[in-house]
């Protein structure tokens, strides 16, 4: 027996209370999708108008994550084009595209093979989109994934390239018909600041996917949970507390379908013969932290900056973050002396990003009447694990996204450490 053999033998699972883990992998694509018919029929009557010669020159498909979103659009989108000849469909995501230059090529490249060099600048780039797109069928769905992580770089800012993308010289000189369906958490004309001459460019159709409540989660993960786990091994009360804990946590499908594996796999280390209750709760609070990093880490800076504030003032008794705040505080706070100005939101500003922050799930906000001054919005935010964990500088967190080091959220003894060269800009690749 080798070294090998041995330490296959140690690590192999040996009472293991999983038949197919991989059912719960939320990147597998599932063989049926539930409780989106409402969005499914949304999206083919959308679809439908080809045959009344029209397809609108925008579709936004929005809401928060873990929705079904990118699955539900991609699938109905698909089953479409393969009843119609007359439409193509092309799905890109944008997730990893850091300038709008390396996003316009990333649909280049899907449509065309093919990637241009900077030298030809971004309307080089869409001269080669709209050049693939003449031999396309006579109209062509492009479904843009992920659309929110471009965000303004040194050379564009969103609008131009949406500007390009809606009514580009290339694409009107042509005819091409292209339809672009845009799937995002937020609406992104409030999210990229869109300019009015790319908003009347778009059109107003938008298909919202909220959160999952209890009973759809409990559809979506019936048929999987059956065949992730041995008979027997996922009793109905710990099916139940998980689906209505990720219900009222997340309504995310893809959190809880990782809280279930993961309390498989707890229940699977304690040597039980099914997962408990308790071993969803272990897992309940691991999750919630990933999920809280994840988003965060898609903020652009401003958005850390408004986080930051809401976060930076310290009970100087127990040293615990002091919350709620106040519109007004987190003004005063990215106001104070040594701030950057990049983070010197108005308020009006300020109340927007909220807005998108409390969308994400990040804050929470309440209203609460403020005496002479009327009533207030009270801010809450539990964005502590992610200061600590970049304070402990063990993870990259929101610098891996966002292109910011570790540093730049820790917390400063005294004030703000939004300041300076503190949270940095995003570095365009
Ligand atoms: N209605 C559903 N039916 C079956 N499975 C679903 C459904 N919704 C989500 N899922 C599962 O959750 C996974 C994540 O869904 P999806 O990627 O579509 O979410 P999303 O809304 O696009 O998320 P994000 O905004 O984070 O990109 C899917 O791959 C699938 O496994």
């Amino acid at each position: 027996m080798s070294k090998y053999d041995d330490l296959f033998d140690a690590t192999a699972p040996d009472n293991s209370l999983f038949a197919d883990k991989g059912a719960l992998d939320p990147l597998a694509d599932p063989k049926e999708i539930v409780a989106r018919d409402a969005q499914e029929r949304e999206l083919a009557t959308i679809l439908n108008g080809l045959h009344e010669g029209y397809l609108p020159p925008t579709v936004s498909v929005y809401g928060p994550p873990g929705t079904g979103k990118t699955l539900t659009t991609r699938r109905v989108c698909r089953e479409f084009a393969a009843r119609n000849d007359r439409v193509a469909v092309e799905y890109v995501n944008l997730k990893e595209c850091r300038t709008l230059f390396s996003a316009a090529n990333e649909i280049l490249f899907q449509l065309a093979d093919e990637k241009k060099g900077s030298y030809e600048g971004l309307d080089g780039v869409f001269d080669g989109i709209w050049d693939a797109l003449e031999a396309y069928p006579e109209w062509t769905v492009l479904v843009l994934d992920e659309i929110d992580h471009i965000r303004q770089d040194t050379n564009y800012d969103p609008s131009d390239f949406f500007y390009r993308l809606l009514r580009g010289e290339g694409k009107l000189q042509r005819g091409i018909n292209c339809s672009v369906w845009l799937v995002s958490n937020e609406l992104l004309e409030v999210d990229l600041r869109l300019d009015s001459r790319v908003e009347s460019a778009m059109s107003d159709e938008a298909v919202f996917f909220p959160p999952y409540g209890e009973d759809e989660l409990g559809a979506i993960l019936e048929a999987r949970l059956a065949r992730a786990f041995r008979e027997g091994a996922v009793p109905d009360a710990a099916v139940a507390y998980g689906v209505q804990e990720a219900a009222r946590r997340w309504g995310d499908a893809r959190k809880a379908l990782t809280l279930f594996r993961q309390a498989g796999e707890t229940a699977s280390e304690r040597d039980l013969e099914a997962v408990t209750r308790e071993c969803v709760e272990a897992n309940l609070e691991t999750t919630e932290k990933a999920a809280f990093l994840e988003r965060a880490g898609r903020l652009p800076a401003s958005h850390v900056g408004v986080l930051r504030a809401i976060t930076a003032r310290r009970n100087r008794h127990t040293g615990a973050v002091d919350q709620p705040v106040t519109t007004e505080r987190i003004h005063e706070v990215l106001h104070s002396e040594g701030v950057s100005d990049r983070y010197r939101l108005r308020r009006r500003a300020i109340r927007e990003v909220v807005h998108t922050l409390e969308t994400m799930g990040l804050v929470e906000t309440a209203m609460e009447s403020g005496g002479r001054d009327g009533r207030r919005k009270r801010i809450i935010s539990d964005a502590r694990p992610c200061v600590h964990r970049a304070r402990a500088g063990r993870a990259a967190v929101l610098p891996s996204c966002a292109g910011r080091p570790a540093s730049d959220l820790a917390v400063g003894r005294a004030g703000p450490s939004v300041s300076g060269h503190a949270v940095g800009p995003r570095t365009p690749q």
